[in-house]
């Protein structure tokens, strides 16, 4: 028998929480992102490859990334495209001028594409401001002030990343492999904003996570973990190939990268010491960018 996990959801939409019920009644905005992805993943691949990642801007293909560095797959079965963040593009040197980031130039995506530019920036401005809420939401749970997460630094030019992912269908793996959409892994900041068109089949192992329309899926990352003493913990997740094309939207809101994540005051005690040694937050992110790229 199937098991769906019955996942708590937190209605937003009070009032006084404008800016993340806004975002969450843009329903018509995620329909035009989703379908602004699946045109730019419908581009001929030599099309694509033109906008090869930089950083951790741009374009990854078929394979190129193991979610689990540590699986012997030939790599994950999908694509992706990754924006941000919009400004101060100065802190990324391997990023380039604004219109590289976006990689519009070439003619023919231009052309294809008229709205995506547009689009994106539009969704990505709502989902950061709606992450940031967020975030002062989980400060409040945390017994500390709401602006907790500005106040330390994180929320001053965090990395905000978007992703646009793609995940064709199809059989990849010979009888002996196997081949995931995401291999099993954690995500690596504070908090992920997850948006799927199809819902994906895990094994009885794994619970499903069901998507519902208009909301997020929030996965908790590796850096909050860590702030706050496993009190919050990350979540282990994967996608697995269900026969089907899917489409989703991932949305990391990690820190800048100079600030330094060390367990929060609150979240320790005598009885519960600090787990974790302070890590600089571009520092861990790089390695563990590292790990999932190869490189
Ligand atoms: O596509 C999904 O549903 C999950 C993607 C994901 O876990 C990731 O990119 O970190
Ligand atoms: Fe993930």
């Amino acid at each position: 028998m199937e098991q769906v996990l019955k996942l708590p959801i937190l209605d937003l939409s009070s009032p006084d929480r404008s800016s993340i019920a806004n975002c969450l009644r843009q329903e018509e905005l995620i329909e035009q992102v989703l379908d602004e992805s699946s045109k730019f993943f419908s581009l001929p691949l030599e099309e694509k490859m033109k906008l090869l990642r930089k950083g951790y801007r741009g374009y990854t293909p078929l394979f190129a990334e193991k979610s689990d560095p540590q699986s012997t797959s030939k790599g994950d079965s999908k694509e992706s495209y990754s924006i941000g963040p919009l400004e101060n593009m100065n802190q990324w040197p391997s990023q380039g001028t604004l219109v590289n980031v976006f990689h519009i130039p070439c003619k023919s995506s231009t052309e294809i594409l008229p709205c995506w530019r547009a689009t994106m920036e539009s969704f990505y401005s709502k989902i950061l401001s709606a992450g940031k809420r967020l975030l002062s939401l989980v400060a409040l749970a945390l017994n500390l002030n709401e602006d907790f997460f500005e106040t330390t630094g994180a929320l001053d030019r965090p990395t905000a990343v978007l992703r646009l992912l793609h995940y064709p269908a199809g059989e990849f793996g010979s009888s002996d492999e196997e081949i995931l959409g995401a291999s099993a892994h954690s995500d690596y900041g504070m908090v992920t904003l997850l948006i799927c068109r199809e819902k994906s089949k895990q094994p009885l192992v794994w619970e499903d996570v069901p998507h519902i329309n208009g909301a997020f899926i929030v996965n908790i990352g590796d850096m909050m973990e860590r702030w706050t003493n496993c009190l919050l913990r990350s979540t282990l997740h994967r996608v697995i190939p269900c026969g089907q094309e899917r489409y989703s939207l991932a949305f990391f809101l990690d820190p800048n990268e100079d600030c330094v994540v060390e367990c929060i005051e609150s979240c320790c005690n005598e009885s519960s010491t600090p787990r974790f040694p302070p890590i600089r937050s571009g520092d861990y992110l790089k390695e563990r960018l590292r790990l999932i790229w190869g490189s």
